[in-house]
């Protein structure tokens, strides 16, 4: 018989729609004979604690239910630095956010139905997972990701939009936190550490990349393998606030690499410092700031896709 999954639903993803849908969603589900014990998610960061819970209570297959902050929730509830256990868990997601941007990197369906059937083949992609460690608040922190982490100004746009309205959908939503950003940003003088490789100047974000997605569809990392043992690194550097607007059209596209002011390097550890408050963010979601090292996990998630 077919195992029984741990559900953990965000009832808040996708500006409530995923608590909306459920209950039809689940039925739904049960008719296509998929077994499951569904917990909800009663505040910010109870997707790590349930996720805890689920794998102590000896299930093997978790499958989230909302978007990537959900996924970054229930990833750092995984002991994903105990390969042995590492073998016998499964990680699943029903793409119920606003962006949702790690599974585009699959081509997962966007119908939860479809991607519940489609989890259920039991498909598993050994993906890498990104490791920082940073300042929150007087303290360092230490957070997994596996999607995209930033610091800069998509830290400040994810900030502004987990705190707003996400009613606009998956690309208004981060355009207009991006443009209400944008008014009120200043580049920062920071000093990156790619491997061995100095970079040092004023630069608008640095981006470490495993999936191709983030900030509602751009295609910020194209040559990005979430499999290879890289992260994809984008700086942007000293870019004026005309000169974002302007080139934004081609981050859709994923053309902005050839950007003279935009610099792709693939690393394993990064350092970030910064002269100025440097904010951080993973999978859209705040987890403080720099300074921060990052450090690859290669092939440590069994992501189901
Ligand atoms: N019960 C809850 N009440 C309030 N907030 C919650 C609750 N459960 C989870 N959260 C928070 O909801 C936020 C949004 O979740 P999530 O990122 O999955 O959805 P989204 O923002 O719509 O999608 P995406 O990140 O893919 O654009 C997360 O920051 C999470 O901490």
């Amino acid at each position: 018989m077919e195992e029984r999954w741990w559900v953990i639903v965000n009832p808040v993803a996708g500006n409530g729609r995923t608590g909306r849908r459920w209950g039809g969603l689940e039925a739904r589900l049960r008719v296509e004979g998929i077994r499951m014990e569904v917990v909800f998610t009663q505040e910010p960061g109870h997707a790590t604690a349930l996720a805890r819970q689920g794998i102590e209570a000896g299930f093997t297959t978790v499958v989230g239910v909302g978007g990537d902050g959900t996924l970054h929730e229930i990833l750092n509830g995984l002991p994903l630095e105990d390969p042995e256990r590492m073998q016998r868990i499964r990680l699943g997601m029903l793409p119920l956010g606003t962006g949702s941007d790690f599974v585009r990197t699959f081509g997962l369906p966007r119908d939860p139905v479809a991607a519940a059937l489609r989890l259920r083949e039991g498909r598993v992609h050994w993906v890498d997972v990104g490791q920082v460690t940073c300042r929150r608040a007087g303290e360092t922190v230490t957070r997994y990701f596996v999607n995209a982490a930033g610091l800069g100004f998509d830290g400040e746009v994810a900030d502004r939009t987990n705190r707003g309205i996400k009613a606009f959908g998956a690309t208004g939503t981060y355009l207009v936190y991006l443009f209400l950003t944008l008014l009120m940003y200043q580049n920062k003088t920071v000093r990156l550490r790619l491997d061995g490789e100095e970079h040092a100047g004023r630069m608008n974000s640095v981006l470490v990349c495993n999936g191709r997605y983030f900030g509602g569809g751009m295609f910020i990392a194209p040559q990005a393998a979430v499999d290879d043992g890289w992260f994809d690194v984008i700086v942007l550097g000293d870019l004026g606030k005309g000169e974002i607007v302007w080139n934004l059209p081609r981050v859709y596209r994923g053309t902005h690499l050839t950007h003279p002011k935009i610099t792709w390097r693939r690393a394993r550890e990064v350092h970030v410092e910064a002269q100025e408050r440097m904010f951080l963010q993973a999978e859209g979601e705040l987890i403080g700031e720099a300074p921060a090292a990052f450090r690859l996990l290669p092939r440590a998630l069994p992501f189901l896709a």
